[in-house]
């Protein structure tokens, strides 16, 4: 297989065992032998890339009225839901790593915030854009809530959700109903398109992160025309610098650059990708879980580009936001085969990175 970056050929890697026949390399800076690249796999199973890669090429390709639009208004919205939503799965993530009853094993807390972060998303944004056309489409639905053993379970996002929202005290909802909550997710159903605006949530990217008490990150992007136009990831354990405070929120605007600033509410700072241009001295982001990436062919293409620096493994979006920043130079995510990426996953954290 060969890796490549735009046109040009980067390095060629021989394997048969993989079944590879297909590499799709994103770069943010197109044939530029710039950092940061990264690198993606998709295989035969996907029959079109994913949306976001599709959006991806239409950027490079073409000029829309998209990209001189201002969405300056959504994403203020964006950046308050995703920093409710952090402050909701903060509050779960915290109960949950002091639990000794919750086992971490058991999934119920992560449900709650999944479902709780994509709620507060909802109705923040449909509450402070009211007068925009409203298409969301997010990874829960809420068909398993709707059932008779979720009920406690139902209850307790219900609760959380008020909790949250009273806590900011600035948007305008009287309690909400448990019905309310389920009609908020399920706001998320939609199917997209390449016409018009898209809203792409992950309410919680990273669960496995969520549950260990490690990365994750509420992801928020936003389509127009087909045309990734906004990101915002709230990172809640991701440092602001090293041995500063905890929670990051990265958030980027077509053309309009990408900054960074506390969950807290610090004021902005412009980021920038590395500008290291030597592999040598680069270093290389991948999951920290094995099952969601290849890290032999990783560090096997580490290896063939010079990188000495070991991995470092983050789990989430978490990873372009540190990418935005110039923590490290380099992505590479290789899914075993068969696995088709979600749309979700990586909207947000394309823009933020592109956004540099
Ligand atoms: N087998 C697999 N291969 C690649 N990605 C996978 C995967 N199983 C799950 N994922 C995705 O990887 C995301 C986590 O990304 P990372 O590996 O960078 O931490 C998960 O997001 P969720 O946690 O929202 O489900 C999920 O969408
Ligand atoms: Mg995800």
């Amino acid at each position: 297989m060969s890796v490549s970056i735009g046109q040009t050929p980067l390095i060629r890697v021989v394997s048969h065992s993989l079944h590879i026949n297909a590499i799709t390399v994103t770069s943010p800076h197109s044939i530029s032998k710039r950092f940061p690249f990264i690198f993606s796999l998709h295989r035969s199973t996907t029959a079109t890339p994913p949306p976001n890669l599709r959006a991806v090429r239409r950027r490079s390709s073409s000029s829309s009225s998209a990209s001189t639009m201002s969405y300056d208004r959504q994403l203020a919205a964006a950046k308050k839901a995703a920093s409710l939503a952090s402050r909701l799965c903060q509050k779960v993530q915290k109960a949950l790593l002091q639990s000794d009853v919750q086992s971490k094993s058991d999934k119920s807390p992560v449900t709650v915030a999944d479902y709780g972060s994509q709620a507060l998303v909802s109705l923040v944004l449909g509450k402070e854009l009211p007068s925009f056309p409203f298409s969301l489409v997010a990874e829960e639905d809420s068909e398993d809530l709707r059932k008779e053993e979720s009920r406690e379970t139902l209850h307790r996002i219900t609760e959380l959700v008020n909790e949250t929202l009273a806590s900011d005290g600035t948007i305008d909802i009287s309690p909400l109903s448990e019905e309310d909550v389920l009609k908020a997710i399920d706001n998320g159903k939609s199917e997209g398109g390449p016409h018009g605006q898209h809203w792409v949530l992950d309410p919680i990217d990273g669960t496995k992160g969520f549950v260990r008490g490690d990365q994750y990150a509420i992801a928020l992007g936003l389509l127009d025309e087909g045309k990734v136009v906004l990101g915002v990831l709230a990172c809640p354990n991701l440092p602001m610098a090293s041995d500063e405070k905890k929670g990051c929120l990265f958030y980027a605007q077509i053309d309009a650059g990408t900054y960074v600033q506390s969950l807290d509410g610090s004021p902005p700072t412009k980021v920038h990708v590395s500008t290291i241009e030597n592999p040598e001295e680069a270093s290389f982001f991948e999951s920290y879980e094995a099952a969601h990436s290849l890290h032999e062919l990783s560090s096997s293409i580490a290896k063939k580009l010079g990188v000495k620096a070991p991995p470092v493994r983050i789990d989430s979006q978490a990873k372009y936001g540190a990418l935005s920043r110039g923590d490290g130079a380099i992505y590479l995510r290789f899914p075993h085969k068969g696995y088709r990426e979600k749309i979700w996953d990586h909207a947000a954290g394309y823009m933020v990175v592109a956004g540099c």
